[in-house]
């Protein structure tokens, strides 16, 4: 079988090189030369934890190319299309400007047969209007909504939770083609749900709403248990043990980021008042608030500490949106950065992996490349992304590279009593304060 990936970002990176293991001959086709390149090398433009191992076996076995050559799509039996579907400029709406670029450029390409097979994060009702764009080429359209997750972007796509086709009512030769693409995984029991377009493209927007809504939850929670006291660690541990409930994605703290929950639920909320149901799903900007609330809310416990101790330089530890990814769009940890810098405010960062991707989207960050560095000379402690590495981080040793005394932590993540023993002060978001010992 001939594979085609169109866009090879966070997504369709890794599906071409996913689809490659799995055996199929792949083109993977990019409009940015230089990415391009990088994954022609084998080498992942982007930090993604299994990603490098699978490239670099697909390039070596010459079952994996990429390409910025639409035309090599040609004589494919199924192209994806991964390309971005970022919010707009001025507006909270989807800009289809690529997925339509992206189609427009195949159809010179496209034959009887070729299932294209949509994989972007669109509003509802795309999927239709573009299966009548492509039907005089005699291809058909399905739409197959991606679920990963990044930093376990490899494992998702080679075993999903559950793969979900959008297909033209009766179009068997469409759930036959994406079928046979994903034997290997069907055929280890994973659910496959088959259903007309606009069910398919709701599928997946509601799925990133209801994550964002449980987030935004826990958070609501964390500004009411600021106010009177209580602990928003022990009220998720307590409620996320009722099954109905269940702990995941109730951990309260910066809130979410990254390219897709922020401006999905955007799009989903612009989609349905295009729709007449702004009302209905008015919630979604509540959730949104309460979510970009966090981040001032972490700015302003590190300003006060700042106060406190009569300093201004800030030691910030993670910058990337979530760890196991350099991804930084709409990153909470990055914001909260911006609003120190605005303050006056000197912050120097430390990431793992999103030191270039920080650096770029933010020039005037004074990024370094350790942890020892980031804490030398700093008042305050703030940790803006929950990884591995600071988890595991010596409080004792910590508290020889800095005069801090005192550490934000804006994930909840450090063992409080701890850090206290080691002489830090601890405040978290949602959790009663934990003096120094
Ligand atoms: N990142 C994720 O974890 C994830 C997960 C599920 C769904 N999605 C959805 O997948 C889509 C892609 O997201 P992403 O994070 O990979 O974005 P991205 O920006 O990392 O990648 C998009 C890629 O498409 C390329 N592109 C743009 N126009 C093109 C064209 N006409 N032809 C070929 N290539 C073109 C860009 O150069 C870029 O490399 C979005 O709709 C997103 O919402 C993303
Ligand atoms: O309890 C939690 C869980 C997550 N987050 C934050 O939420 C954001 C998103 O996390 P996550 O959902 O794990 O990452 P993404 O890679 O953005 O994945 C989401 O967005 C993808 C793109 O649509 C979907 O495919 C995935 O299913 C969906 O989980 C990150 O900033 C996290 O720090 C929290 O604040 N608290």
């Amino acid at each position: 079988m001939r594979i085609a990936v169109i866009g090879c970002g966070y997504l369709g990176a890794v599906h071409a090189a996913a689809m490659a293991s799995l055996g199929y001959d792949t083109v993977g086709v990019d409009v940015d030369e230089a990415k391009v390149e990088r994954l022609r090398r084998g080498e992942p433009p982007f930090f993604e934890p299994g990603l490098p191992e699978l490239l670099r076996a697909g390039v070596d076995a010459g079952s994996l190319r990429f390409t910025t050559d639409v035309a090599e799509v040609a004589g494919s039996d199924v192209v994806f299309v991964a390309v971005g579907t970022p919010q707009l400029a001025g507006s909270d709406a989807a800009d289809l400007t690529f997925v339509d670029a992206a189609i427009e450029s195949l159809l010179p390409h496209l034959g009887e047969g070729t299932v294209v097979a949509g994989k972007s994060t669109v509003p509802v009702g795309t999927a239709q209007r573009l299966a009548d764009r492509i039907a005089p080429t005699g291809a058909r359209l399905a739409w197959n909504p991606e679920f990963l997750r990044e930093g376990f972007a490899v494992q998702d796509t080679l075993a999903p939770d559950r793969l979900v086709y959008g297909v033209a009512e009766g179009d068997g030769a469409a759930v036959a083609a994406l079928d046979a693409v994903y034997a290997t995984i069907l055929a280890r029991g994973t659910e496959r749900l088959v259903m007309r377009f606009a069910t398919a493209e709701l599928v997946k927007v509601s799925a990133n709403a209801f994550l964002a809504t449980k987030i935004s939850f826990i958070n609501a929670m964390a500004e009411i248990a600021e106010t009177v006291g209580a602990d928003v660690t022990q009220l998720a541990d307590a409620i996320g043990l009722d099954a109905r409930i269940g702990r995941r994605f109730l951990n309260a703290g910066l809130g979410f980021g990254g390219g897709c929950l922020p401006k999905d639920i955007r799009a989903f909320q612009a989609r349905a008042e295009e729709l007449g149901h702004g009302h209905t799903l008015g919630f979604l900007r509540e959730v949104d608030e309460i979510n970009l609330r966090r981040r001032d809310r972490m700015a302003q416990l590190v300003d006060a500490e700042l106060a406190r101790v009569g300093g201004d330089r800030v030691g910030m530890l993670g910058l990337a949106f979530k760890p196991n990814s350099d991804d930084v769009r709409d990153s909470p940890a990055l914001d909260v950065c911006r609003i120190l810098e605005q303050r006056g405010r000197v912050v120097r960062a430390y990431d793992p992996e999103a030191r270039e991707t920080a650096g770029r989207s933010m020039p005037s960050l004074d990024i370094v490349g350790s942890v020892e560095d980031a804490v030398r000379g700093a008042d305050v402690l703030a940790l803006g992304t929950e990884w591995q590495e600071f988890r595991e981080l010596d409080p004792v040793v910590v508290a020889t590279q800095t005069d801090a005394r005192v550490v934000v932590d804006g994930r909840n993540t450090l063992d409080a009593a701890r850090w206290a023993a080691a002489g830090f002060k601890v405040v978290g978001l949602g959790r009663p304060e934990v003096e120094a010992a």
